[in-house]
């Protein structure tokens, strides 16, 4: 693995702390960084290493999967942190930065690679990219790479300037943009699942696919973010990237062992034949919402619109759900439900691949219907496959019961997004980065919604916190015969109720 310098902006904030450094830190641990790994962190107050190595380990301590107690292993990481100060806006402050990087790179004998890592605001993003390739910071010998937080703009339009700006500075094989749902284990197999079970591959097609399921629930409201997350709503903060991003790796059709350049050119296709809408047709297959006060796991919590910093009058969505189509051989014809929101019952990342029904005419001989097959991709909490099958119900007579195939795997095994991404973007796999023609295609694609909520063309639907969304969601699904499918462990209700599956409609 090559010795490369991440020059981390936003050293001192948020994501550093609860994200970067225990991601780093277990990467370390693994031993998947280079040996001389080295980062300097920057950010405008004033910091000596020692601090900031010390702030590193706090981070670690409290958001760390793995416990840190080997003092020496932790202080031999920690040993890897540099902290100098920097004003994005201060030109003279990039020109030190390029003198403690060469110096560095002179101590520990590595060459000139350079990771430059934006965990800045984004307002931030063009003005440094400029800057580092006026300073010089990026003409050294080595590689030089962007890694770019969300969000990729605020409109296409947005989007576009910020990607012609960066394109100044860096060439896209060398920007790394981060969509940290690409990063979940379970995202990333995927495309593995498919491509080694013939099974999968066989019947991932619309010939036997009634329809695709994409949730991804929170129990969090608003959180600190007011400022940021009234001006984005539900359809920037998780539809128009992560959402779509799920949409995009589960409708790929991938050769085994294919490339980075296959799986986005794939994605880029599928974003291609996704059927646009205009923004009148929008209210016919998109519900937004916004929660009310309510109950979210047994407390009371207010609506959003009495959220600190949230204005009484604002209309910003908090939930979403939209029925798209692909108008592609594979998948014409199978409805690809998608939903998000905050403050919904419970926390689940999910999605449901329902089976069509071909067995009606032999279970006909039989007094109820078979339950439809399902394949369940759980990503959060907790990362799992189930297969709903049928079976015979031997307490009773002439009647089905579904059975269920489980795997799930113990979070603690699992690597963190961030500890996945990281680990690409040094050995230089973009993979699991959203390429610009999926970023600027995705946009695309959202911008008839958002001029649509903009000039409220569809109604505002308020649900109460603790539920799964607005009732117009699920009608959404009922006009082509479906429902959305929870799991029960999520219902205790319906388990007492002796209803059968684990897997039922949520109403
Ligand atoms: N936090 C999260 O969970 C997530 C964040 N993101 C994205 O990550 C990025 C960072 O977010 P987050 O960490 O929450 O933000 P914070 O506000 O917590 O941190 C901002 C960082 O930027 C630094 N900074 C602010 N102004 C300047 C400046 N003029 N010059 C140099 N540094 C500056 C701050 O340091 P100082 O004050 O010392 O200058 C601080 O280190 C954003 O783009 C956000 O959208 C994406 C997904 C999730
Ligand atoms: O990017 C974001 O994602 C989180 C949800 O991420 P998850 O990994 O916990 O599912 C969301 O809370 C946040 O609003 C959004 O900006």
């Amino acid at each position: 693995m090559e010795t490369a310098t991440i020059v981390l902006f936003g050293a001192t904030g948020d994501l550093a702390k609860r994200k970067i450094y225990p991601a780093l830190y277990n990467l370390f641990v693994e031993q998947k960084l280079p040996q001389a790994f080295h980062i300097i962190g920057l950010g405008r107050r004033s910091l000596s290493d020692e601090a900031f190595q010390d702030s590193v380990a706090q981070s670690v301590a409290r958001f760390s999967r793995r416990e840190a107690n080997d003092p020496e292993l932790l202080n031999s990481f920690l040993s890897a942190f540099r902290y100098n100060v920097l004003d994005v806006g201060r030109k003279e402050d990039y020109a030190k930065l390029l003198q403690r990087i060469e110096q560095r790179e002179q101590e520990l004998a590595v060459q000139p690679n350079r990771m430059f890592y934006l965990s800045v605001a984004p307002e931030f993003f063009a003005a440094i990219a400029a800057n580092i390739k006026e300073s010089g910071l990026g003409s050294a010998a080595g590689w030089k790479r962007l890694l770019i937080e969300k969000p990729f703009g605020h409109n296409l339009q947005s989007a576009r300037e910020l990607n012609r700006q960066l394109s100044e500075a860096f060439s896209e094989d060398e920007i790394f943009r981060i969509d940290h749902y690409l990063g979940k284990p379970m995202v990333q197999k995927l495309g593995v699942l498919q491509q080694n079970n013939p099974v999968l591959d066989a019947l991932w097609t619309s010939r036997y696919i009634a329809n695709v399921q994409i949730t991804a629930n929170e129990t969090v409201g608003v959180e600190e973010r007011a400022a940021y997350y009234d001006r984005a709503g539900a359809v920037r903060d998780m539809f128009q990237n992560h959402m779509l991003q799920l949409l995009m790796m589960l409708a790929i059709h991938l050769p085994k062992n294919g490339t980075s350049e296959e799986v986005r050119l794939k994605k880029k296709r599928v974003m291609e034949a996704l059927v646009p809408m205009s923004k009148h047709e929008v209210s016919g297959q998109v519900i937004r919402g916004q929660y009310a006060a309510g109950t979210v796991l047994g407390s009371s919590v207010p609506g959003y619109t009495s959220e600190p910093g949230i204005d009484a009058l604002s209309v910003n969505d908090t939930f979403i759900a939209a029925k798209l189509q692909i108008d592609a051989p594979f998948w014409r014809g199978v409805p690809f439900y998608i939903r998000t929101g905050k403050r919904m019952k419970e926390k689940s990342t999910r999605i449901v691949v329902e089976f069509k029904a071909p067995l009606e005419q032999r279970a006909a001989a039989y007094e109820d219907n078979p339950a439809p097959n399902l394949l369940v991709f759980e990503m959060s909490p907790d990362e799992g496959i189930t297969l709903q099958l049928n079976t015979r119900d031997p307490q009773r007579e002439g009647e089905f019961k579904p059975i269920r195939l489980d795997f799930h795997s113990s979070r603690e095994d699992l690597p963190e997004a961030y500890e996945n991404l990281l680990h690409d973007a040094w050995l230089g796999n973009p993979t699991f980065f959203a390429h610009w023609d999926e970023v600027e295609l995705s946009w695309q694609w959202v911008e008839p919604i958002l001029q649509a909520f903009e000039e409220n063309l569809v109604p505002l639907r308020l649900y109460p916190a603790g539920t799964y969304g607005p009732a117009e969601s699920d009608a959404l699904l009922a006009q082509d015969g479906y429902h959305w499918w929870f799991d029960a462990k999520d219902e205790p209700e319906a388990e007492e109720q002796g209803k059968p599956f684990a897997i039922q409609t949520n109403r």
